[in-house]
């Protein structure tokens, strides 16, 4: 006879349940010690993302963290807590406190490296990039642009030609592909003198290992269990991720070893790499290492191209959106090079305020860098809109909401090139596409270069009209780091003027 002492379920049988129960017990009650202790608890934010980084990696994961961003700052104000150690401030206060010459950066920026020689943006304390960027700068002078701009012509005159072909062919031209065909064209001859003729194969090879680093830096630095988990579930995206690096590198070691020998055959160079060569040879106790220098090239090409080419292409869409603002940048233009056959120099360029304006304003709508860039609350901490921000919190601001504030720039949303021709204080303080401080971008003025020179040429010999597909809603951005319009493309037509 079966004895019914057996049948009875009894919890000493299953060990593995107490375990699993012990321990969700056990983490319960750490997180609410946690919650309780957190020297953040007064800062206000959604309650999930104030004691789990779920919320922000899966808004950060899904490209939506900006506009997410933004609703939370309307719901809990200036100061808010997007994650348990992470505060994101949307007020002007917080400019000049939060990237100061004090500012760290947090450990999100580790992943910016090749293999283990850090890039400039990847160095996280001050000194260290102080250094760097003391290197670098040279090579970003006023006179080593002006350089430059026939390499940028040079390139352009190229894409130039395209759109002539797609004109007389009337097909659209797709600005997120063909922008980013010149900018990467431009970008690989000044950082390496190397033509890479994107414009002439219409390769995008190169470009795809750009989009893998950018979302693997941008998802992987705030969240590193991302990858060993994206190697578990989705192996083929992990490896591209993995290998992007050494994809991009490819080009700068073959630039490096090409430099050598253009030295030995001592032709004239006005690329970044041969102004750090040179100063490698003039003072190397400053110079870069050529380790430094390889990582340094990598990311130039990297930093500088997309922001660009996005830039450019927001442009030319709001431009095409409006016809009367782009027929005052036109008339602008015309009556600055009244003849066509002209050269439109750069001097002369920009000194135009509408396509100044025109240009600030792409910037401001459609900074191509808009979200949380992450430094550390110096000593003694910050205090912002009255809120205390305590020493190491991991804090922030995103350009895209500053660029909205509707008390410094009334009616945010419209493009309005006039805004910029007299700007106020708190206009030029909230404006932040470059970011600011002692770490902002080493490359504005070339990017801003490469923009008048770019949409000034292009926007006194065309007209730019908008496909029915190239919607608000199809333009509207998605943000792994950098910017892109939603579908992808954005499909344009030039009509070359008479
Ligand atoms: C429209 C064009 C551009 C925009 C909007 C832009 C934006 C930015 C922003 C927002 C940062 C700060 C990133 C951070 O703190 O995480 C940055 C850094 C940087 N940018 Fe740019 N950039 C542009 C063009 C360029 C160009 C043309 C180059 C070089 C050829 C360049 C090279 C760099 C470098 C090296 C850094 C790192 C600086 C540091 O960490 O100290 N950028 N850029």
């Amino acid at each position: 006879m079966l004895s019914t002492a057996k049948l009875q379920p009894h919890l000493s049988d299953h060990p593995y349940l107490i375990g699993i129960v012990g321990l969700s017990i056990g983490l319960l009650v750490l997180q609410i010690v946690q919650y309780l202790r957190n020297p953040l608890r007064h800062i206000p934010g959604p309650w999930l993302a104030r004691i789990s980084r779920l919320p922000l990696f899966v808004q950060s994961f899904t490209g939506t963290r900006v506009g997410w961003i933004i609703e939370q700052h309307k719901h809990y104000g200036p100061v808010i807590r997007i994650a348990p150690n992470k505060v994101c401030v949307a007020s002007s206060e917080g400019v000049k406190a939060i990237y100061s010459n004090k500012a760290i950066k947090s450990s999100a920026y580790e992943g910016f490296k090749y293999h283990d020689v850090k890039m400039c943006i990847g160095l996280r304390d001050v000194k260290s990039a102080h250094t760097r960027r003391k290197g670098l700068l040279p090579a970003f002078s006023h006179q080593n642009l002006m350089e430059m701009e026939p390499v940028i012509r040079f390139h352009l005159e190229r894409f130039l030609k395209w759109l002539e072909k797609f004109d007389h062919t009337r097909e659209y031209v797709d600005c997120f592909k063909w922008f980013r065909y010149l900018t990467f064209d431009v970008v690989a001859d000044i950082a390496f003198g190397q033509q890479i003729g994107m414009l002439v194969q219409e390769d995008d090879n190169f470009i795809r290992h750009v989009e893998y680093r950018n979302k693997r830096n941008g998802l992987a630095g705030p969240f590193p269990f991302i990858i060993p988990l994206l190697k578990i579930l989705n192996p083929e995206t992990a490896r591209n991720w993995i290998n992007a690096d050494d994809e991009i590198a490819k080009y700068a070691i073959r630039a490096r070893d090409g430099w050598s020998r253009a030295e030995k055959d001592h032709r004239p160079r006005v690329d970044i790499l041969a102004r750090l060569e040179e100063a490698a040879v003039k003072n190397p106790k400053e110079a870069l290492s050529p380790e430094e220098i390889i990582a340094e090239m990598m990311e130039i090409l990297n930093a500088g191209s997309d922001t660009t080419a996005n830039t450019a292409m927001f442009a030319s869409y709001e431009l095409a959106t409006r016809p009367d603002v782009q027929q005052k940048l036109y008339d602008e233009l015309l009556e600055a090079f009244p003849d066509d056959s002209e050269p439109l120099t750069f001097a002369k360029l920009s000194q135009l305020p509408f396509l100044d304006g025109a240009c600030r304003e792409a910037l401001r709508i459609h900074a191509p860098i808009p979200s949380y860039l992450e430094r550390l609350a110096p000593e003694g901490g910050l205090s912002i809109e009255g809120t205390f921000i305590p020493e190491g919190t991991i804090v922030g601001m995103q350009a895209y909401t500053n660029h909205r504030d509707p008390s410094v720039y009334p009616d945010p949303f419209r493009f309005w090139p006039e805004r910029w021709f007299n700007p106020s204080a708190e206009m030029k303080l909230n404006f932040l596409p470059f970011s600011a401080g002692p770490r902002s971008c080493i490359g504005l003025n070339l990017g801003n270069m490469q923009l008048r020179i770019h949409l000034g040429h292009i926007f006194r010999m065309y007209e730019a009209v908008c496909a029915p597909q190239t919607t608000p809603e199809a333009m509207s951005h998605v943000e792994f780091f950098t910017i892109r319009p939603k579908n992808g493309k954005c499909d344009l037509y030039f009509r070359k003027r008479k």
